[in-house]
């Protein structure tokens, strides 16, 4: 039977996978497409580096065009990351009339809109399932399982080098710098680990998530940003001892029509299944209308598990050749975009406060707090031994943005407060 032929751009760490599979699994892919899926060439910058998979010299090329404007081959596999010359490989191929299949959560928030446009006027697919918590089939559940119902709420740990770091420092206290080279050498890191522990990776899946979930254009500036690399050990001790876990977590929320997505470290209650997720696990958790309360958990990045999501990908373009049905998921979003003001986004908050250990200290903080409406679910002073400070730590009951952010204006103001030592949003 004639074989379907596949361009792979990139041999790191996710391409290397695909190699592994698409060889590895061959019987079950070829029995499961009704063809042989052959990788036909492969894209890589140096073709001197040495490769952890055997590949035959000839097949490797460090012309796009090789891949690109070669008539046999059918698919191209990018996982070679970065927005150019990547983004303009994908727009050729699929003016050439290939279909694709991408890992890349950086040109699909960024261009996504542009990218499914031309894959919908050349009839040809564009499938980016490892793009979103690597080996979890997060984007098909979103787009096809959940289809029937109304998504209000979905919170992600989408990140794994950043889950990795924080569950490391959290339960061995080990150093942020060091873990980091780990992730990096683990192969979970994105090329500059910037976009991982500042966020960016994070708020790029959850644009993607909330646009599929809320059938609304969300665009990576609609998400509210922040990493992890301001979090002290400190922080993470706090947390635990209050029941707390420390994770970077990603937040879509609907209301209405309106809706708010963030990035933010965040305390999360040991109670609440998002705590357990630790290492460079990911976990999905999708609130609809009518199923309720549903989550989904498996390995967010590295080799093999990202790879079986490129692979699934491969196997549904190849059976939509085979249906001759290409080009027929790319969904626009339908709905208009309203965003949450500050008013309307609302969340419980811990806030750990450096202060002057004398009378009346307490009363002149909570009394802030009352003037701007917001309710104390608890208060904590420990008194210093070492100095006549003392710290405070208070939770907030749900409080909305826009009074956090007068409080914090207020306290800027207030001599009995020397600093803010801390402020995370709390769940669960
Ligand atoms: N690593 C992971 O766990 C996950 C990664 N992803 C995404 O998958 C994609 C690939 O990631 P990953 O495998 O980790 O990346 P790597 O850096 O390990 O691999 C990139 C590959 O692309 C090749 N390459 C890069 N730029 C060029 C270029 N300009 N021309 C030709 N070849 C080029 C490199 O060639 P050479 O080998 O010669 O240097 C390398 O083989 C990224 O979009 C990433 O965000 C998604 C989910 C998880
Ligand atoms: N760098 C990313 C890789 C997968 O998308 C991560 O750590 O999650
Ligand atoms: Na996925």
């Amino acid at each position: 039977m004639k074989p379907i032929k596949v361009g792979l751009l990139g041999l790191g760490t996710v391409g290397t996978g695909v190699v592994r599979i698409v060889e590895g699994h061959q019987d079950d892919l070829s029995s499961q497409v009704g063809s042989p899926i052959r990788i036909e060439k492969v894209l890589v910058k140096d073709l001197q580096k040495a490769r952890s998979v055997s590949i035959p010299e000839e097949m490797l090329t460090e012309e796009a065009c090789d891949i690109i404007h070669n008539p046999d081959i059918d698919v191209v596999v990018e996982v070679m990351g970065g927005i150019e010359p990547t983004k303009q490989y994908i727009m050729e191929a699929l003016e050439q009339g290939k279909h694709v299949v991408t890992a890349n959560k950086d040109l699909m928030a960024l261009h996504g809109r542009e990218i499914m446009a031309k894959a919908k006027e050349k009839r040809c697919d564009v499938f980016y399932e490892a793009s979103v918590a690597g080996g979890i089939p997060i984007i098909r559940t979103l787009m096809e399982g959940f289809s029937s119902d109304r998504i209000k709420k979905i919170i992600g740990i989408v990140n794994g080098t950043t889950n990795f770091i924080l569950t490391k420092m959290s339960q061995e206290g080990a150093g942020y710098e060091e873990v980091l080279k780990e992730a990096q050498a683990l192969g979970y890191a994105e090329s500059d680990p910037t976009s991982d522990v500042e966020g960016l990776d994070a708020a790029r899946k959850m644009a993607i998530l909330a646009t599929l979930g809320f059938h609304s254009d969300v665009a990576l500036e609609d998400v509210d940003v922040r990493g992890i690399s301001q979090i002290k050990k400190e922080d993470i001790a706090f947390a635990k001892r209050l029941g707390y876990e420390m994770k970077l977590l990603g937040i879509a929320e609907r209301q209405d029509d309106q809706i708010s997505v963030v990035v933010q470290p965040t305390m999360v209650s040991t109670s609440h299944p998002l705590a357990a997720v630790n290492g460079v696990f990911n976990a999905v958790y999708v609130y609809g209308e009518a199923v309720g309360e549903t989550m989904f958990y498996g390995p967010g990045a590295g080799e093999m598990p990202t790879a079986t999501s490129v692979v699934a990908d491969l196997v549904a373009v190849i059976k939509n050749m085979k249906l001759g049905v290409n080009g027929q998921r790319a969904l626009t979003p339908y709905k208009e975009k309203k965003l949450k003001t500050d008013d309307q986004i609302v969340y419980k908050n811990f806030i750990l406060l450096h202060v002057e250990d004398k009378a009346g200290v307490l009363a002149q903080i909570t009394q802030v707090f009352a003037e701007y409406e917001v309710s104390l679910d608890s208060v904590v002073q420990q008194p210093n031994p070492h100095n006549p400070d003392a710290e405070i730590i208070i939770i907030t009951h749900q409080a909305s943005q826009a009074s956090m952010k007068k409080v914090y204006k207020h306290f800027d103001n207030l001599d009995v407060i020397k600093s803010i030592k801390s402020a995370y949003r709390v769940e669960g």
